[in-house]
């Protein structure tokens, strides 16, 4: 927590928290990947895994709600296995590894990852069988790469570290919004 009072993984996800109750339905992820620029099949796919994923993990003992919210005060209970270990287990980020990221896997370009590199770094993080956890693992990070690669087909350190507290989403919301207007 910080002076926000937020963690940094409850900053991460309350982008698509559209109306700021606290809550997160699936129309408000579906808006939320639209308002980045993602297409409506992504946009629809991704919310219907995500909620079906995670929302019972948000609301421990309550019936499973057929609407699937996800409860921001508690996502820290959807980290999943396999990552990178950037959040700790009560969603602060942990610069060491961030950092150890590119330590580790940037071998061409020290602030960039390749295509190739990403996928070494996600074949390094699996931990064994943990099946949801590489696909949890490796959905975030394709989507973030087809989202934010540069025209070399690299993955810029500073685009990865503005993934984490959520402050990406914003820039490409405003980003997004202004080429609407200008179409
Ligand atoms: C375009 C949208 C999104 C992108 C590109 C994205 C990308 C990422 C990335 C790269 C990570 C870090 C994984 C790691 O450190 O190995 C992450 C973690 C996480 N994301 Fe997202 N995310 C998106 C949307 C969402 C949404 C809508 C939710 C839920 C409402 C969400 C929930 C989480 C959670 C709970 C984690 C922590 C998982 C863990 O580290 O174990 N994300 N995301
Ligand atoms: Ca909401």
């Amino acid at each position: 927590q910080n002076s926000s009072g937020l963690s940094v993984l409850q900053k991460h996800v309350s982008f698509f928290d559209r109306n700021h109750d606290g809550i997160i339905y699936p129309k408000e992820t579906f808006e939320g990947f639209r308002a980045i620029g993602c297409g409506v099949a992504l946009s629809t796919t991704a919310s219907a895994f995500i909620h079906a994923g995670l929302s019972q993990k948000t609301r421990p003992g309550k019936a499973p709600s057929p609407l699937l919210p996800i409860e921001i005060v508690n996502i820290k209970l959807s980290i999943h296995g396999s990552d990178s270990g950037v959040y700790d287990s009560e969603g602060g980020f942990v610069a060491s590894k961030f950092e150890e990221i590119f330590s580790k896997h940037a071998k061409q370009h020290p602030n960039a990852l390749t295509s190739d590199e990403l996928k070494e770094m996600l074949t390094a993080n699996r931990e064994p069988k943990d099946f949801k956890g590489w696909l949890a693992a490796e959905s975030e990070w394709k989507i973030l790469y087809d989202l934010c690669k540069d025209k070399e087909g690299l993955l810029q350190k500073d685009i990865v570290y503005s993934v984490y507290d959520g402050s990406l989403f914003e820039r490409l919301e405003k980003e997004h919004s202004k080429t609407k207007n200008n179409k």
